[in-house]
């Protein structure tokens, strides 16, 4: 079988879909090639020195993982001299990383979770980068660019994706005309399309949620829960099966693969905090991703692309993955 590699992929994009610019396609070699070096880091392990906690925190004050910290830098490198860029951020970074002047700067704004699920990296399960790309305000021309402009809500994306380094190296993009799949040949080094027009059906009977904060959750998610563990004689009435790799990539992997629901609700660890998860950096490319695939991604009630940001580090509930599982969990928590 022939598959289309990345490149042929865009460049037919670019000219199919007027849509998509020269320089987005750029961008996204450029991120994919990153990923790409990134997962020959992770894949090195303990022989490159990779695996480990570093004495420092993240802004969010997590204990930053040395790959945190390489994939961080690896995505800054790369992206920082190509002219498509006003500015990126990342969970990595308290605030945006302004393009220096000695390179030529671009309208674009790249966000990214450069390694997610760090608790995964040490025991080598799957892991991930998540990206998403914003346009600069026309307001921003002619100016430095600012934190504030990078508060649009996740509807604005002009393209999202995530790689996942498993057992296969693959590269998930949305340009906002569906979903398509990349798998890395580790041979050539190329990213080759794999998966075409990925969907996500409609109908699930397996869901994704940390069991071990049951007793934090708001009364609903408790009640929606407990009635998927009631099974067939319960008032759902079929039995549900349970996966939490405690990767978001890998999780919406699975789902984008054979559906499901996957939540990290709001929880009364931190009653203050809307949530665990980064609107920026994990949910809003994530769920323009889902909805792009035909599922549906909301913070339980609200959908999550809809929602003004009003710090760049800012976290959300997220409920998302197969549509009518997410409606499900939507009218449960809906009167709450
Ligand atoms: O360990 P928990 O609380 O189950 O959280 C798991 C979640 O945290 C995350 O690992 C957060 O991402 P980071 O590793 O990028 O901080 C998600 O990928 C995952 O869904
Ligand atoms: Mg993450
Ligand atoms: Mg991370």
């Amino acid at each position: 079988m022939k598959f289309k590699t990345l490149t042929q992929y865009l460049v037919e994009q670019q000219r199919q879909n007027n849509a998509l610019q020269a320089e987005v396609r750029l961008l996204i070699e450029v991120v994919a090639r990153a990923c790409k070096s990134i997962g020959h880091a992770v894949g090195k392990g303990s022989l490159g020195g990779v695996l480990g906690s570093l004495e420092s925190e993240n802004v969010q004050g997590e204990v930053q993982k040395k790959l945190d910290v390489m994939s961080n830098e690896i995505l800054l490198e790369a992206n920082e001299w190509g002219g498509q860029l006003a500015a990126m951020a990342s969970e990595e970074m308290e605030t945006i990383h302004k393009i220096p002047n000695r390179y030529p700067k671009g309208e674009y704004l790249l966000l990214f979770d450069p390694l997610d699920g760090s608790s995964n990296i040490d025991v080598n399960v799957s892991i991930g980068t998540i990206f998403s790309i914003l346009k600069a305000p026309a307001e921003s021309s002619g100016r430095e660019i600012n934190e504030e402009d990078f508060l649009q809500p996740g509807t604005q994306q002009v393209a999202a994706g995530y790689a996942v380094y498993g057992p296969q190296t693959m590269l998930v993009i949305t340009l906002g005309n569906g979903v398509v799949g990349f798998t890395l040949d580790r041979e050539t080094g190329t990213w080759m399309l794999t998966n075409e027009n990925i969907q996500i059906p409609a109908d699930t009977k397996e869901f994704a949620i940390n069991m071990s904060n049951m007793r934090h959750w708001a009364p609903p998610v408790r009640q929606y829960i407990d009635d998927c563990l009631a099974g067939k004689t319960g008032p759902l009435g079929k039995d549900y099966n349970m996966r939490w790799v405690a990767s978001m990539v890998a999780d919406v992997h699975r789902i984008l693969s054979r559906g499901g629901i996957f939540m990290y609700p709001w929880d009364s660890r931190e009653p203050n905090k809307p949530g665990k998860l980064r609107l920026m950096y994990e949910a809003n490319p994530m769920s323009f991703i889902v909805e792009q695939a035909g599922g549906m991604a909301t913070d339980s009630v609200n959908r999550i692309m809809d929602i003004q940001p009003t710090e760049l580090h800012q976290r959300v509930g997220v409920v998302l993955g197969s549509k009518n599982e997410v409606e499900r969990v939507r009218a449960y928590c809906a009167g709450s």
